[in-house]
């Protein structure tokens, strides 16, 4: 296919791309992650970076930034060959990513974080915090970062974290920063923020590669797109000139159909009128989170709970999973009330949580996909508290076909898989208990197109077997499969939508200009 975004436009001064890497190829055992790849990132540009989960754009961004060394190619930046493995500072003049985990480190100070290994000039001498601070103010200032220098990390927002990241890349000479899903964990006004930051940098000539799986991002915020797909390039092109259906089309290899996950939820028949209530939250009141929170969800609906970050929605749905206790009002599933702040008690009620975190309260690392997705339900695997291994792989297998999860197999560590197959593994293990109420906290998260439309689906059926689901997000996607959508502005439920709402009105709902009046109230809309 031709590379449509390559030649240079008409007056354009050519000069070296920032970075041009070809010929790149990366197996990891069994798994070839890269099969000769390539991408050229010209000056100045904001190159979208876009596939399928397991596509190979984590190991590209690997290789890029001198993390991982690959089998072939090359790798060059402004014309000049890449440093050598390990040469970490020359790496660092060059390239520097910003991922969705933030590697700056919560107990040190902003000033810190900066100029961590380099606080003072000479091993020898000693550390000037003044001097430290005043740079860091400098630094910060120059690239208009709002944010007090002497302030421990851990208290920084998302948003203010990735911008001293930032800073912290451009500090070290870098003119071309890599952006791994950075809106993943910002609401729609830090979203904005952002572009706006990367559009004035850009206009400063930095040189942008930004992975994400929210298309429509692609085309706010950049000018070229390269497609991936199962470990090779497939197209770089204009992204003026590419519509959204050649792109998704690019990227599954498939003619887009037009039925998006929504679409195919909204023919289905909506949940019974006048069925049961099977999970109730009243008059909840969590510490810092929210205050006289009331909702319900009845047998056969998916429930949205959406707002912006501080709204106190994810916390809503943490509590009602057993994360923290309330300090006032009541959670019930199927009438009977569930301790709140108990785990064990909330998984005894019949409720299934896919976690906001998949890093922190999701999976564990080192061991194999398999164990992951059946952590939850091990005593249906043995008799008398014994797990039977043929019996775990069969569950998984299920499990990994089920959910379309990319792994070489049920005893690869999940470590192995790509951020989107992880989470699948993550939402696979909690359809794995056959909850009541299924609680998902941005379900999609990391998770790409296709893939997304699959686990939405996944998660409707829950709810079509008599079941319930809520899911908590401030994803319009996820937000569209639901049957209602009780929308929360810092801590408060202030308004509430029935299938077939617009995008502007839910977005205004989360940001607090809503339209629609108060109510979220379940007695006015439970039955
Ligand atoms: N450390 C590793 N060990 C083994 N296999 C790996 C490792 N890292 C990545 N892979 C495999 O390489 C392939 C490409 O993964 P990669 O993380 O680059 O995909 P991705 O396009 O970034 O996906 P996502 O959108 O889900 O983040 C996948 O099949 C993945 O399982």
């Amino acid at each position: 296919m031709a590379d449509s975004a390559t030649a240079p436009a008409p007056g354009a001064v050519s000069r070296a791309p920032v970075a041009e890497a070809t010929g790149i190829s990366k197996r990891y055992g069994a798994t070839v992650a890269l099969r000769d790849a390539r991408i050229t990132i010209a000056e100045g540009e904001s190159h979208a970076l876009v596939g399928r989960n397991g596509a190979g754009k984590s190991t590209l961004v690997s290789v890029l930034t001198g993390l991982q060394q690959p089998d072939t190619g090359t790798l060059r930046f402004s014309g000049e060959p890449a440093p050598a493995f390990g040469d970490i500072d020359a790496w660092r003049s060059r390239v520097a990513c910003v991922y969705q985990r933030s590697t700056i480190i919560g107990d040190l100070t902003v000033a810190e974080n900066l100029f961590l290994n380099r606080q003072s000039d000479s091993a020898l001498r000693p550390i000037r915090w003044k001097d430290l601070r005043q740079r860091a103010e400098q630094l910060l200032g120059e690239y208009g970062v709002d944010v007090d220098p002497s302030v421990r990390a851990r208290h920084l927002t998302v948003e203010q974290r990735q911008f001293v990241e930032i800073a912290r890349a451009l500090s070290f000479g870098a003119r071309f920063i890599v952006l791994d899903e950075p809106t993943a964990k910002l609401d729609a006004r830090g979203i904005d923020r952002l572009f706006d930051r990367l559009r004035d940098l850009q206009r400063q000539g930095v040189a942008f590669l930004f992975i994400s799986h929210h298309l429509q991002e692609v085309y706010d915020l950049c000018t070229t797109v390269t497609v991936y797909r199962d470990a090779a390039h497939i197209r770089t092109a204009a992204v003026a000139g590419l519509g959204k259906h050649e792109l998704v089309e690019a990227m599954t290899g498939e003619s887009a159909t037009t039925t998006d996950a929504h679409d195919a939820r909204a023919a289905s028949p909506a949940s019974p009128a006048g069925s049961e209530e099977l999970l109730r939250v009243e008059g909840l009141t969590l510490a810092g989170a929210c205050r006289d929170l009331s909702l319900s969800v009845r047998t056969g609906e998916v429930v949205g709970l959406a707002g912006a970050t501080a709204s106190g929605n994810v916390q809503v749905g943490e509590a009602v999973a057993g994360l923290h206790r309330a300090e006032g009002g009541r959670v019930s599933v199927d009438g009977r009330t569930v301790r709140t702040g108990s785990v064990p008690a909330s998984l005894a009620a019949g409720i299934g949580l896919v976690p906001e975190d998949r890093h922190v309260q999701g999976l564990v690392n080192n061991r194999s996909v398999a164990e992951n997705a059946t952590l939850t339900v091990t005593d249906q695997l043995g008799p008398f508290g014994t797990v039977l291994p043929a019996r775990t792989r069969a569950f998984a297998q299920r499990m990994i076909r089920d959910l379309d999860i990319k792994t070489p197999g049920a005893g690869t560590p999940v470590s192995a898989l790509s951020g989107g197959n992880q989470q699948k593994v993550v939402v696979a293990r909690a359809l794995a208990t056959d909850p009541h109420v299924l609680v998902a906290i941005r379900p999609t998260n990391g998770v790409d197109v296709k893939s997304k439309e699959f686990l939405l689906a996944r998660i409707g059926e829950v709810a079509g077997a008599g079941k319930a689901a809520l899911i908590v997000s401030d994803e319009l996607d996820d937000l569209r499969v639901c049957d209602r959508v009780v929308v929360m502005f810092h801590g408060r439920a202030v308004a509430e939508f029935d299938r077939g709402w617009k995008d502007e009105q839910m977005v205004a709902a989360m940001e607090g200009v809503a339209g629609t009046p108060a109510a979220a109230d379940t007695e006015e809309h439970g039955r």
